[in-house]
């Protein structure tokens, strides 16, 4: 064995909602923004939608059977808000209830413990039409959202997530535009990403209040950042991008407080007066882990032309890429790892995302991925060195992504699954990766 992992390590997979189940107008579920926002011509890919998707809703015995033949220990999906709450609000619809139970109560027949992400982007269409996030009733409604999560599920839920990637939601969603609900406004971003981190700290409280013996904690999508080069303008644009992209959603959670140098920036522009006396305090509940996607390094030179952060990406020159065009860099996870360490002590982490898009293709029934077995090989020696040379509490590994899925504004041309899907005949194909990965979770290491 030439790289092992501690014992009792948690080797996962991972999914989301919309992009694995269709099934959209079906078992009573509402409208989502991300249904909305799919069917407006220009915003997806190939005019490509969720509304089919994997079919995960009327297959997901049959997942659950490859998830079990692949070994893993726990699987990470998330519950669409839609189909528990319609209207985001009032009645539970039982027939949603129901079919996580299933999924709930299949997953526990199987021996693979879930992790349930509350909230993966799909909100319920109505709760928009009332502001979203940026109306400050959205969080009580995802507070009420989440307690009847706990109370209905809580019995076969070891593992909570409140929020995966507030900063992808909130920035992309609103300032960048490329997600839905398509605003392009950072005053409008900052607000959002304020309350969903006060809607993460009152799920938190309620989830202590009901006394659930299960664990809870939040998921931040993450880069390690890093100047263009040595330049001091360089230097101070990558501190202030890293304070943009990780501290402001990390540090009010984990520190109970906004990073300094960027806040007063944006206040120089706008009040940030939908930050309330006490929501602190709310957002900065102990939780019991934290969640970690990493997928690539952010390279950041000076340029004054961008406001607040003053810096911009810029991309390395004849770098391996993946099919999304990011750098395949697995330093950068190491890195992250360490700087969250170090800078919010040792809190058990699970990097609850990691993968790789890929141009897959079937061959006689079989797909070569070697691409994407040495991504997660080389990433998974960053995260031994760091658990083991740079003492990092790292419990567990949720490889994105189980079944090729929906990738959002990119539809369906971005592979990363470990499962190929055929979205003529929703057939699944076991990709080289998953025996690759089936091994290594049974090894609990890298092959030799
Ligand atoms: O882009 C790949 C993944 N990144 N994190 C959030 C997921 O929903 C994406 O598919």
């Amino acid at each position: 064995m030439t790289v092992q992992f501690p014992k009792g390590f948690e080797w996962g997979v991972a999914t989301a909602s919309y992009q694995i189940e269709g099934a959209v107008h079906e078992g009573g579920r509402g409208e989502s923004i991300w249904d909305r926002f799919s069917h407006i011509e220009g915003n997806i890919q190939n005019g490509d939608t969720g509304d089919i998707a994997c079919d995960h809703y009327h297959l997901y015995k049959d997942d659950v059977a490859l998830m079990k033949e692949l070994g893993v220990k726990t699987y990470r999906f998330s519950i669409s808000w839609p189909r528990i709450f319609p209207n985001g609000t009032g009645d539970v619809n039982e027939e949603g209830v129901q079919f996580y139970r299933n999924l709930l109560e299949a997953l526990h027949e199987a021996g693979i413990e879930p992790a349930v992400t509350l909230f993966h982007w799909d909100l319920p269409q109505k709760l928009q039409d009332k502001g979203g996030w940026l109306n400050r009733e959205t969080a009580d409604a995802f507070a009420t959202y989440a307690k009847t999560c706990y109370e209905r599920f809580g019995d076969l839920v070891p593992r909570w997530i409140t929020h995966n990637e507030p900063f992808v939601h909130a920035f992309l969603g609103h300032y960048f535009g490329e997600m839905a609900p398509g605003m392009k406004d950072l005053r409008a971003t900052l607000q959002v990403s304020h309350h969903l981190l006060l809607s993460h700290g009152m799920a938190v409280k309620v989830h202590r209040e009901l006394g659930l013996q299960s664990e809870i904690g939040i998921t931040y999508s993450t880069s390690s950042v890093y100047p263009a080069n040595k330049h001091v303008k360089d230097k101070e644009a990558a501190e202030l991008y890293d304070g943009m992209l990780n501290k402001w959603f990390f540090d009010p959670v984990l520190l109970g407080s906004y990073p300094e140098d960027i806040k007063s920036r944006y206040e120089e522009a706008f009040p940030l007066d939908f930050i309330q006396d006490g929501d602190l305090d709310t957002i900065s509940q102990r939780i019991d882990f934290c969640g970690i996607n990493y997928y690539f390094r952010t390279i950041i030179a000076y340029d004054n032309t961008v406001p607040f952060w003053n810096g911009r990406e810029v991309q390395k020159e004849h770098a391996e890429r993946t099919a999304m065009g990011w750098e395949v860099y697995p330093d950068g996870l190491r890195q992250r790892l360490l700087e969250c360490k170090e800078r919010y002590g040792n809190l058990p982490l699970y990097i609850t995302e990691n993968g790789c898009a890929a141009d897959d293709v079937v061959n006689e029934g079989k797909v070569d991925d070697s691409f994407r077995i040495s991504y997660l090989d080389r990433h998974f020696k960053a995260m031994q060195e760091a658990i083991e040379q740079d003492g990092v509490n790292l419990k567990g590994y949720y490889l994105w992504s189980f079944l090729d899925n929906f990738e959002w504004a990119y539809g369906y041309d971005k592979r990363f699954g470990i499962v190929y899907v055929d979205y003529e005949t929703l057939q699944r194909v076991k990709k080289d990766s998953f025996y690759w990965y089936q091994q290594v979770v049974k090894e609990n290491g890298l092959p030799s």
